[in-house]
């Protein structure tokens, strides 16, 4: 009897103990997903809920997000397209990519209700908001109107929300509030190339930055097409489109156009911007990596003329083409703001390269990678050279200054001046004796 007992309180013991640590466990876990919601220190901005499609298949893979369960009812996949804030579908929950929810009224205070304009795009426009954790962001609010609009903000979210590169303008967050749908960026604090290019506002952009801007953009690209799976073709590179960072750092914006490339295929109506078309996409109308190629060479005659590929850009080039061959002599496109400063060789190559992008047929064309090895070894020739100069200055320098000390020891030196009259003896005792 006494045993039992001893038992019975030894199992009881047993239970308490368990259902104690049980009841922990629960109030540790349920602290630990009301904490989850609150990433970025703003109370009203959430971790994002981002459809991404799973390899080019017209299947939806939603990130999770329990702030969106109550939308799950919305899932919605128009052509090969999955709008974000359509459903959920359970059992296809991938983690969040850091992509943030802002609450249209905190986007309100941050861009002073909307009055901190600082462009119009084609799709609405674009304000700077002030964000109270410190970081300045770019606002695009898209029309409410635009059909393509619509399309855009979801093709953008979609891609955006999984590509990122320190080339391209990366997409942080989105809102969809009050009928209305904006993307949220890193804000590019220097504006865009096109600017830089073409308003008195800016300083002169010089050759060397401008081989640089060609470099970044050529890697952004080279992401997009080579890095991002499926494959990325942005569709509408042009000087607008490219945004420098505070330290004049440049990267690719503007997906709106972008489409992973097993999505839309053969659009029926042409997309892109005057200028920069690939003639092969207007007379097929398929765009392929080669188009954005032949847009980027468009670029690069830009960066090397100065000149706007809407006001006859092209025709300058294809003359100047006539005398070049292609290769060498590019140096009557170049801009003449630059008054000469710029490296032959570097001018001749970067044309050569940009020649080659634009050539008719797709297929001889180079690909992003071959263009980033060909301006990596510009930049890398150009650091050669200059570290080469420097290194050659300094050493005669150093020589200078050698020679120099040598002689202002000479100077101070009694044992040397000692030597020296003796020296000037000897001499006038030379002479005398001569
Ligand atoms: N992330 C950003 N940071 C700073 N400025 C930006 C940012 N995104 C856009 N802008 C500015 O807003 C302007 C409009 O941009 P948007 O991408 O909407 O249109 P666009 O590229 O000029 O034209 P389109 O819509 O025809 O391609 C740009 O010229 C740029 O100066």
């Amino acid at each position: 009897m006494k045993e039992r007992s001893f038992g019975l309180i030894i199992g009881i013991s047993i239970g308490v103990v368990i259902g104690g640590l049980l009841a922990l466990v629960g109030i540790l876990c349920s602290r630990f997903h009301r904490k989850r919601p609150q990433i970025g220190n703003s109370s009203s901005r959430r971790a994002a809920t981002i459809p991404i499609r799973a390899n080019g298949v017209d299947t939806c893979t939603i990130l999770s997000d329990s702030s969106m369960g109550t939308e799950s009812s919305r899932t919605s996949v128009q052509n090969g397209v999955p709008l974000w804030f359509g459903g959920m579908k359970k059992g296809h929950v991938v983690a969040a990519s850091g992509i943030l929810e802002y609450s249209y009224k905190d986007l309100q205070k941050a861009t002073y209700n909307f009055t901190s304009l600082i462009g119009q795009g084609a799709f609405g426009p674009v304000y700077k908001a002030q964000m109270t954790a410190g970081d300045a962001v770019a606002v695009k609010v898209l029309a409410t109107d635009s059909k393509q609009g619509e399309k855009e903000f979801h093709t953008e979210v979609m891609l955006l929300g999984r590509l990122h590169h320190r080339n391209l303008v990366n997409l942080v967050g989105y809102c969809a509030e009050k009928g209305q749908h904006m993307l949220i960026y890193v804000y590019m604090s220097k504006g865009s190339l096109a600017s830089h290019l073409y308003s008195e506002v800016h300083e002169l952009l010089s050759w060397d930055l401008r081989v640089q801007v060609a470099l970044d953009v050529a890697r952004g690209l080279e992401y997009l097409h080579d890095g991002a799976v499926p494959p990325v073709i942005h569709r509408d590179i042009k000087s607008s489109n490219i945004l420098l960072d505070q330290a004049m750092r440049a990267r690719v914006a503007d997906f709106g156009l972008s489409r992973e490339d097993m999505i839309n295929r053969h659009a029926s109506n042409i997309q892109g911007t005057f200028g920069y078309l690939d003639p092969e996409y207007i007379s097929t109308r398929t765009f392929t990596k080669k188009s954005d190629v032949y847009s980027f060479g468009v670029l690069l005659f830009e960066l090397i003329a100065g000149r706007n590929p809407q006001q006859g850009l092209m025709e300058y080039v294809e003359l100047a083409a006539m005398n070049t061959e292609g290769k060498v002599g590019w140096e009557e496109i170049v801009d003449s703001r630059l008054e000469g400063n710029f490296d032959e060789h570097e001018l001749n190559d970067v044309a050569a390269l940009a020649y080659n992008c634009i050539n008719r047929s797709p297929r001889k064309r180079p690909s992003m990678r071959d263009i980033v090895q060909v301006l990596s070894r510009i930049l890398t020739a150009r650091h050669n050279k200059k570290h080469h100069r420097r290194e050659s200055r300094d050493s005669s320098v150093a020589a200078d200054e050698v020679a120099l000390n040598i002689d202002q020891l000479g100077r101070r030196s009694p044992m040397n001046s000692e030597h020296r009259r003796v020296e000037s003896k000897s001499s006038t005792a030379e002479s005398c004796e001569g």
